[in-house]
C-alpha cells in the first residue's frame, strides 16, 4: 500500500493540499480560492476561519481520491503565507479581528513611530528585519491597539498570536498545541535569530504579551497529531516552514550559495547562507530558512510585495484578461512593451526601496497604447523587480549568479520567463515539479518520520523540466532596465 506525505500549502491567494509520493511527485491536489478584502488603500484582510474552512475543505478532498484516505498518509507537512496575523481567543477559539495579510500597510503609523524613537538598529541587529508594516510584530500591536478590550485580555493571557501555521496547527489539533517553527518566528520583528528566542526587548517595544507568543520548534519534527474526529484518524504533523523557505528547501538548495526565486502574489528571492547570517547593506532581510536536525541554516532575502497580483489586477481590477494565462499570449502579441512601464507598487515597495508610501504608477502611455502593451508592461515589472533583487543579492553576497532556479504560479507563463532570463543574462532553470513549495514542506515532514532518510536522497529526486537561456543583446538588456530604473525613481519622487 502505498503511502504518502500531505503537504498544506496555505498561501496568499489559494490553499492547496498536495499528496507527495516517495519519488517526490504530485499524487493529487485540491485547491481552493482565498477571497481577501480591502477595506481602506494600502490594506489587506483576510478571513481566518474562511482560512481555515478551506484547510478542512482541501484535505478532506485529497483524501477521499480513489486509493487514498487518512490510513495512506505518514505525516503532513505545513506550509504557508507567512508574517500574516491572527489574533484569537484562548477558550473560544474565534479570531479577535480579520487576520492581517502581509501585505498591509495598516500599521505604517505604528512602524513610523518605533522609527522615530529610534529603534532601527535594534530590531535589524536582533532580527535581521526593518521596521515595516510586512513583518508581524507591529500588527499585533494594531489589533491590541484597535480592538476594545483585548490589550487587556491579552495580558491576561486570553489571546494568542499565531502566523498561519500555528493558526492552523490550533484548529487541527483541536486547540491542543501551540506552536511554530523557527523560519515563521523569524518573520515575526519579536525574534531574536541569533539568540533563538522571543525577545524581551522587542516584546517591551511593541507592547505584546509573551502568553501570547507560540512555542518556537524546529522546521523538521513531530509538533502534534491532528485531532482523530477531523479525518478518521490522527496524523502526525511532522514539518512546518514559511513558504518562502519551504520553497528553497524543496528546491535542494542545501548548500551555501545556492539562490531560489518564487513568483506567487509576491516574488521572494532567498540565498542559502549555511550557518553564517549575512548582514545586508542593500535593503536585503536575514532571515532564518530552517532547522533541520540540530543544523540552523540562514537565508538572505529579497522580498517583492506585488508579483503574480498584478496580474489578478489586470484580471480582476482592470478586466483585461479572463484568467491570468492570457496574459502570455497578449504580451506575445505586441513586439515590446513600446516604452510603457508599470511600477506595480500597490501596496508601497519591498527590496531595495522599503517605501510604505509609493503607490502604483503607469509611464510611458501614447495614443498608439494598447491593452497588450499594458500587460506586457505589467508582466515585464516582475522581472525587473527580480533583477534590482538579484543586483542587492550579489553585491551583499559577494558573488555572481550563474543560474536562477524558478518556480511559484507565474512560471508557467514562458513569456514571462523568456523576459526575465533576457533582463538577468543568466539562466532560468524550472523544475519539473513546479510546487517547490508544497514539496519543501513535504521533505521537511517526511525527514522528520523517517519516510526519507537524509537530504540527498531527496536532492537526488529533483528534475529539470527546462531550462531558458538569454537571447537580448547586452544593449537592448541596458536600455529596458534604464527605462525601469527611472519610472521607479519617478513614482518614489510623486509619492514625496
Ligand atoms: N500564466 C500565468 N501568468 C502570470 N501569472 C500567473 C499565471 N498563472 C498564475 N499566475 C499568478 O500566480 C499567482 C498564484 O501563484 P501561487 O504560487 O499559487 O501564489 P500564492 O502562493 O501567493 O497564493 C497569482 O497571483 C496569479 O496571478
Ligand atoms: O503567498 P505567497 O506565496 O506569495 O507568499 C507570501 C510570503 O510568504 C509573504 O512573505
Amino acid at each position: 500500500m502505498e503511502r504518502y506525505i500531505l503537504s498544506l500549502d496555505q498561501g496568499t491567494t489559494s490553499t492547496r493540499a498536495l499528496l507527495v509520493n516517495a519519488q517526490g511527485n504530485i499524487a493529487a491536489m485540491a485547491q481552493r480560492e482565498i477571497v481577501l478584502s480591502y477595506p481602506h488603500p494600502g490594506w489587506v484582510e483576510g478571513d481566518a476561519e474562511q482560512i481555515w474552512r478551506s484547510a478542512v475543505d482541501v484535505v478532506e478532498r485529497v483524501l477521499a481520491e480513489p486509493n487514498v484516505g487518512a490510513d495512506r498518509i505518514a505525516g503532513i507537512g505545513i506550509t504557508n503565507q507567512r508574517e500574516t496575523a491572527v489574533v484569537w481567543d484562548r477558550s473560544t477559539g474565534a479570531p479577535v479581528y480579520p487576520a492581517i495579510i502581509w501585505q498591509s500597510r495598516q500599521t505604517a503609523d505604528i512602524c513610523e513611530r518605533l522609527k522615530r524613537d529610534g529603534h532601527e538598529e535594534t530590531v535589524r541587529s536582533k532580527t535581521g528585519l526593518r521596521i515595516d508594516p510586512y513583518f508581524s510584530g507591529t500588527k499585533i500591536a494594531w489589533i491590541l491597539e484597535q480592538v476594545p478590550g483585548s490589550r487587556e485580555k491579552a495580558e491576561r493571557g486570553e489571546l494568542l498570536f499565531g502566523t498561519i501555521d500555528s493558526w492552523l496547527i490550533w484548529k487541527l489539533t483541536a486547540g491542543r498545541v501551540h506552536v511554530t517553527d523557527v523560519s515563521n518566528a523569524s518573520r515575526t520583528l519579536l525574534y531574536n535569530i541569533y539568540e533563538k528566542r522571543w525577545d524581551d526587548d522587542l516584546l517591551a517595544m511593541m507592547g505584546v504579551p509573551k502568553g501570547m507568543l507560540p512555542e518556537v520548534r524546529s522546521s523538521s519534527e513531530v509538533f502534534g497529531e491532528t485531532d482523530a474526529a477531523l479525518f478518521g484518524r490522527a496524523i502526525p504533523i511532522a514539518g512546518v516552514a514559511g513558504d518562502q523557505q519551504a520553497a528553497l528547501f524543496g528546491q535542494g538548495c542545501y548548500e551555501q550559495g545556492s539562490v531560489k526565486n518564487t513568483y506567487g502574489t509576491g516574488c521572494f528571492m532567498l540565498m542559502n547562507t549555511g550557518s553564517k547570517a549575512i548582514a545586508s547593506d542593500s535593503g536585503l532581510l536575514t532571515t532564518i530558512a530552517w532547522e533541520v536536525g540540530g543544523e540552523l541554516v540562514y537565508a538572505l532575502e529579497g522580498s517583492v510585495f506585488v508579483a503574480g497580483a498584478a496580474i489578478q489586477w489586470l484580471r480582476d481590477g482592470l478586466g483585461f484578461i479572463a484568467d491570468a494565462a492570457d496574459s502570455e499570449r497578449l504580451a506575445e502579441s505586441v513586439e515590446s512593451a513600446e516604452g510603457v512601464y508599470v511600477v506595480p507598487a500597490f501596496v508601497g515597495l519591498g527590496t531595495p526601496h522599503w517605501n510604505s508610501d509609493v503607490r502604483g504608477s503607469v509611464f510611458g502611455i501614447t495614443r498608439g497604447t494598447t491593452k497588450a502593451h499594458l500587460v506586457r508592461a505589467t508582466l515585464e515589472s516582475l522581472a525587473y523587480q527580480t533583477k534590482d533583487v538579484l543586483k542587492a543579492m550579489e553585491r551583499d553576497a559577494g558573488m555572481k549568479l550563474s543560474r536562477l532556479a524558478v518556480d511559484g504560479g507565474a512560471v508557467k507563463n514562458g513569456f514571462l520567463m523568456q523576459f526575465q532570463c533576457d533582463m538577468l543574462g543568466v539562466p532560468v532553470e524550472k523544475p519539473v515539479v513546479n510546487e517547490s513549495t508544497a514539496l519543501g514542506a513535504a521533505f521537511l515532514a517526511g525527514l522528520a518520520i523517517g519516510y526519507w532518510d537524509s537530504k540527498e536522497q531527496i536532492r537526488a529526486l529533483r528534475q529539470v523540466e527546462r531550462e531558458y537561456s538569454p537571447r537580448m543583446d547586452e544593449a537592448e538588456r541596458q536600455k529596458l532596465y534604464a527605462g525601469w530604473s527611472r519610472a521607479v525613481k519617478a513614482a518614489i519622487a510623486f509619492a514625496e
